[in-house]
């Protein structure tokens, strides 16, 4: 039992209370004095400690007192346990009790006086035992908890460090990897392409092209396989065993067209029944047109022994939505009841949902209405599609019965322009279509392949893979020429690059009418040169007609030009406009510009500057209609034009065999563009020149980037030569002949404002 009275107790408590406080205070101050040998920051975290507690600065000295009290004081505390979790804030709790005291007598007393009963408060010491022994466990446990919680806080509590001014340590910078693609980063095709010699070249026979086509294929020009065709074809040539996708990166005028084409128009041509079989997406309707004319060559060297004639249409926007409808697409009557019902429930639904303006499944585009009792069936009048990307998903979205079912060949060519801009999502809509389809109807005849076989080319392939992961290829291989690297570019190798300096850029069209007037503009090839003058002996007053209703441009205006030009290019005073034959070009030129009103103006200039090469120019723009685009290429083919005014629009995929000269004008805006321009020339296996029109705010960019010359040059070209330097018109423009270019612009000026010549 207790035997101690209650003011014992609670002098005990208060005891044990202040040996605690001594203990800890006198560990504090411990710690505090080996702190103050560390460095400024930990002292200053203990200081900051003990104001987080809100210990006055003193507290140490008042502990260190506090224990000496301790030593004599040795008594124990009642009950070991609790006396050791108490700490300094017991202290104030055992003072809180001590004063509570006195408050609980006096209630004590106010009780007894209320009940009377004063002996209870004297003589009743049990019950005072027991309910103090209450309160003390209860004060206990209210302690034990609150030194727990304390302990607690002090763990968790984060050290507060003060600093001084220097700069506070930074978490290291994160490093991206801003590594391009190389060869050890690239998928294996790609960094393992195969290769082949530029000057590599078989007969098609040996390719596995039976003697009889070969034989009609050398009848159109095409004798022996280009390096870039000895690649390809045993690749896509049909096999037994097939193998996946090819993507071909080869140099401009190096037969590509030919690599892909053979081989799709063979496998066709084994088939009986009309069906798309192939798509071919290029960028312009040009390139359409020039690779038509490839594939009916093929189709025409195939249709022998019983092979199916080959069907090719194409699909670019140079008609009426609807007629290239009826070109691609047949229809025909067929008996159906159901399937007529099914159509006229379907009908009835449009006509219900035309008034919420919502789009049925192209009923209202049926070009035909079907007869009682019959549906429209559609069938495919062409076996081969080549189209523009844009119109190509009009004809997927919009056509009914155009369908993609039967497809087993994509080509993309120009890849790196189609992959990079998306036309109307082409590609993503292509890829959908061709990612489903009957069973068994892709199948190649002879061959255990089934799917798509894509062919992807380029003179300037990319390596983004970024780009050519949209084509979904299926076990692809690459094929370059010898020589190149990827990113590398190669340009033909019977290419000459020059470049002229221009000093005085306002007179720039004065240097271009004396380059084209100078012995640098000479035949390159004499046959060729020949065949120039001989077309163009039968045909001026042809060129003249054929390209007279271009748009705006000088084809057909020489006879209101009212200067003319000597032997030395100097404009002279004139009456009569400057006969054709009085021409001294002997070759054949295109000139690049930066834009379609840039070549509009200087095919104009040219022509009032040197009236004799008037009823030679031609312009090509992308305003110009396509019919008489197709038009001036075939007068400049046919020697009719011998110069070609153009846009970028002309610059990749434009097969002029009998061109010698590009000329850059205006400086091309990337090492692609430049690549892809002067690839016009020094096709198949020819010689070329191309010559670039320098002021002086470009020349270091040429010359860096584009001719890897000099201070940072850094060039993704590859040639087989240095670009050489040439001068022209130095210090050689005379009064008059400025003064000839100054009424040339005037006039000019007022044509462009409507107010004529005059
Ligand atoms: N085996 C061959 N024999 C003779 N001429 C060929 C042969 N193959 C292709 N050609 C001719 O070579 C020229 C260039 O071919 P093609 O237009 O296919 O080049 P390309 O590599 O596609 O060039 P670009 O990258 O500029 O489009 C064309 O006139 C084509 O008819």
């Amino acid at each position: 039992m207790y035997s101690r009275s209650t003011q014992e107790i609670d002098a005990d408590i208060q005891r044990a209370a202040q040996d605690k406080k001594a203990r800890k205070s006198k560990s504090s101050k411990r710690k505090d004095e080996a702190d103050e040998h560390n460095e400024e920051g930990v002292s200053s975290e203990s200081k900051s400690r003990k104001r987080k507690r809100g210990e006055p600065n003193g507290t140490a000295d008042s502990a260190k007192d506090t224990s000496k009290e301790k030593n004599v004081t040795p008594e124990p505390a009642p009950e070991e346990p609790a006396a050791d979790g108490i700490n300094e804030p017991e202290t104030n709790t055992a003072q809180v009790i001590e004063e509570r005291k006195p408050k609980r007598e006096k209630k004590k007393k106010r009780k007894q006086e209320d009940t009377g009963d004063t002996e209870i408060a004297d003589g009743d010491t049990d019950d005072i035992r027991r309910r103090h022994k209450s309160v003390f466990e209860k004060v206990q446990k209210a302690l034990q908890a609150k030194a727990d919680a304390a302990d607690d806080d002090e763990e968790e509590a984060e050290p507060e460090v003060e600093h001084g001014l220097e700069p506070l340590p930074q978490p290291e910078p994160v490093v991206f990897d801003e590594s391009k693609l190389t060869y050890e980063t690239l998928p294996p095709w790609l960094a393992s392409p195969i290769r082949v010699g530029p000057d590599r070249s078989q007969s098609f026979t040996e390719l596995g092209i039976s003697p009889e086509s070969a034989k009609i294929l050398e009848s159109k020009g095409f004798k022996d396989a280009f390096a870039v065709q000895t690649a390809v074809l045993p690749l896509l040539l049909s096999s037994p065993d097939r193998q996946g996708d090819v993507v071909v990166a080869a140099p401009t005028g190096s037969g590509k067209t030919l690599s892909y084409v053979l081989p799709m128009v063979q496998d066709i041509s084994k088939g009986r029944v009309t069906r798309l079989r192939a798509l071919i997406v290029l960028p312009t309707r040009d390139l359409v047109h020039q690779v038509q004319l490839a594939c009916e060559a093929c189709a025409a060297a195939f249709a022998v022994h019983g092979g199916k004639r080959v069907k090719i249409g194409t699909a670019m926007g140079n008609r009426v939505f609807k007629e290239e409808q009826s070109v691609i697409l047949g229809e025909e009557q067929r008996y159906d009841p159901q399937g007529y019902e099914q159509y006229l429930q379907k009908q009835n639904r449009f006509v219900n949902l035309e008034d919420e303006d919502d789009e049925d499944d192209g009923l209202d585009l049926e070009r035909t209405q079907p007869l009682p009792y019959h549906v429209i069936a559609h069938e495919s009048k062409v076996d081969i599609l080549i189209c523009t990307p844009g119109r190509l998903v009009e004809h997927i979205t919009k056509t009914p019965g155009f369908s993609l079912d039967y497809v087993r060949w994509l080509v993309v060519d120009e890849a790196d322009k189609l992959l990079a801009q998306d036309f109307q999502q082409w590609l993503d809509t292509v890829a959908e279509k061709l990612g489903t389809g009957k069973p068994g109807a892709r199948d190649f005849p002879g061959s255990n392949k089934s799917g798509v076989r894509k062919v992807i080319l380029s003179a300037t392939m990319t390596r983004d893979l970024s780009l050519l992961n949209g084509l979904k290829l299926s076990r692809p291989k690459l094929i370059v020429v010898e020589g190149t690297k990827a990113g590398e570019q190669s340009l033909p190798p019977l290419l000459k690059e020059y470049a002229i300096k221009i000093r005085e850029p306002s007179l720039k069209p004065l240097y271009l009418v004396d380059l084209l007037n100078s012995k640098h503009m000479s035949a390159v090839d004499q046959s060729m040169a020949d065949g120039i003058s001989a077309g163009s002996e039968t045909s001026d007053s042809e060129s003249s007609s054929s390209d007279s209703d271009s748009d705006s441009d000088s084809d057909s205006d020489s006879s209101s030009s009212s200067s003319s030009s000597s032997d030395d290019g100097t404009p002279q005073p004139k009456t009569k406009p400057a006969p054709a034959s009085t021409s001294s070009l002997a070759t054949t030129v295109l000139i690049f510009t930066k834009s379609n009103e840039s070549t509009l103006r200087l095919s104009r200039l040219l022509a009032l500057l040197a009236p004799s090469f008037a009823p030679l120019i031609g312009t090509l723009t992308s305003s110009t209609k396509t019919s008489r685009r197709a038009r001036t290429l075939r007068a400049f083919a046919q020697g009719k034009l011998r110069i070609l005014v153009a846009s970028d629009l002309v610059s990749r995929g434009i097969d002029l065999l009998n061109l010698e000269h590009v000329v850059n004008y205006d400086l091309p805006i990337s090492e692609t563009s430049y690549v892809h321009r002067v690839g016009r020339t020094a096709r198949a296996g020819r010689k070329g020149c191309a010559w670039t029109l320098l002021e002086h705010a470009e020349a270091r960019r040429f010359w860096r980037d584009f001719a890897g010359e000099g201070k940072g040059a850094k060039t993704s070209i590859v040639r087989a030569g240095a670009v050489e330097r040439v001068r022209i018109g130095e210090g050689e423009f005379g009064e008059e002949r400025v003064r000839a270019y100054e009424e040339a612009l005037a006039r000019l000026a007022r044509e462009a404002s409507g107010r004529g010549g005059e």
